[in-house]
């Protein structure tokens, strides 16, 4: 076969794969049997064998990294991350309600996310290739985890267009995941995670990349680190933008135009919450025009137009048969 020929079939088997591997990952709804994907993945790795100039680093081979790291680099965010304030009762929600009016008046709507209760991460992406991935550290500098990022299916290693912006969500171990991980531990009598988040946490400051890609990993992206350069006017739209670029984004954020739907929204998930496939602290809640948020600002590290509103905290049953280290 020429080396023309071997780039073109190269391409297609690239772009089939990325699109079987959205549809798996992100939309949850795959179009071929797994045994078709790993025939696929085979014959893309044996071309690349054969021919390894071609290997490009968004190929679907270029998932798990080489060696393991001695450490991780530090990263600067371009945009600060910032971290919500809490909220622990309705009355801190009206508190919150009260102090937007007085600022901006009554002219503004919300928009209500789940509280995905994992890791903050950030993803520099640069003509649509993503290049970095970091935690949020001190909201100023993080560290670089971009080899275990990539181990993340949910995370496409190119975008559907060329933008280049950070963009923020929350990595995740899905509650499936995170039972079956203690469970292979306690069989091995290794210490346990206490819950997914520290398991995602754990997971995530590995410096083998081979332990991130073996610990079924998530993400929902949830923000951009500067929406300017997209031209979108809410947060709302900012979200449905990175979901058109094969972004994962949570489903079930709303809309939500005075407090009382806020109120109800958290009542609904309140009651559903255990129904998930993956733990949630609490509800975010955020004013959804980005002017208005330009124009109540934020704080040394919290931003005005956002807060967090806390789930209770369920008493934690310490199970005498397993010593659960956080
Ligand atoms: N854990 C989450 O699901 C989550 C966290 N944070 C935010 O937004 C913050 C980010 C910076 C200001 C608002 N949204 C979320 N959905």
């Amino acid at each position: 076969m020429t080396s023309e020929k071997a780039e073109l079939q190269l391409k297609e088997l690239q772009n089939l794969l990325n699109k079987y591997n959205y549809e798996y990952h992100v939309l949850d709804n795959p179009t071929i049997p797994d045994a078709e994907y790993d025939k696929l993945m085979k014959q893309l790795t044996d071309l690349e064998k054969a021919y390894p100039e071609l290997i490009t680093p968004d190929s679907p081979s270029q998932r798990v990294g080489g060696a393991a790291l001695s450490a991780f680099e530090k990263v600067t965010h371009e945009t600060p991350m910032l971290s919500l304030g809490n909220a622990f009762s309705e009355a801190d929600i009206r508190d919150f309600d009260r102090r937007i009016r007085q600022a901006i008046g009554d002219k503004f709507t919300y928009i209500c996310e789940l509280k995905i209760d994992g890791l903050a991460v950030s993803l520099s992406y640069e003509e649509g290739l993503f290049i970095k991935g970091s935690t949020r550290g001190d909201g100023e500098i993080g560290e670089d985890i971009t080899a275990n990022l990539r181990t993340i299916r949910s995370i496409p290693l190119r975008l559907n267009e060329p933008y280049t912006f950070e963009v923020r969500g929350e990595a995740y171990m899905p509650k499936r995941s995170f039972l079956q991980l203690n469970k292979m531990r306690a069989e091995k009598e290794e210490m346990l995670f206490a819950n997914p988040r520290n398991a995602a946490a754990g997971s995530l400051r590995q410096l083998d990349p081979r332990i991130a890609a073996s610990r079924n990993l998530d993400i929902f992206l949830y923000g951009m680190g500067n929406y300017g350069t997209t031209g979108v006017a809410t947060h709302s739209a900012g979200l449905n933008l990175l979901e058109d670029l094969g972004l994962k984004v949570n489903k079930e954020r709303k809309k939500c135009a005075t407090v009382e739907e806020v109120m109800n929204y958290i009542e609904k998930w309140t009651v559903e919450r255990p129904e998930l496939d993956y733990e949630i602290d609490g509800i975010v809640i955020k004013v959804d025009s980005l002017d208005q948020q330009d124009e109540l600002g934020a704080t040394a590290r919290t931003p005005r137009w956002a807060i967090a509103y806390k789930f209770p905290a369920e008493e934690v049953v310490t199970k005498l048969t397993s010593i659960e280290l956080s």
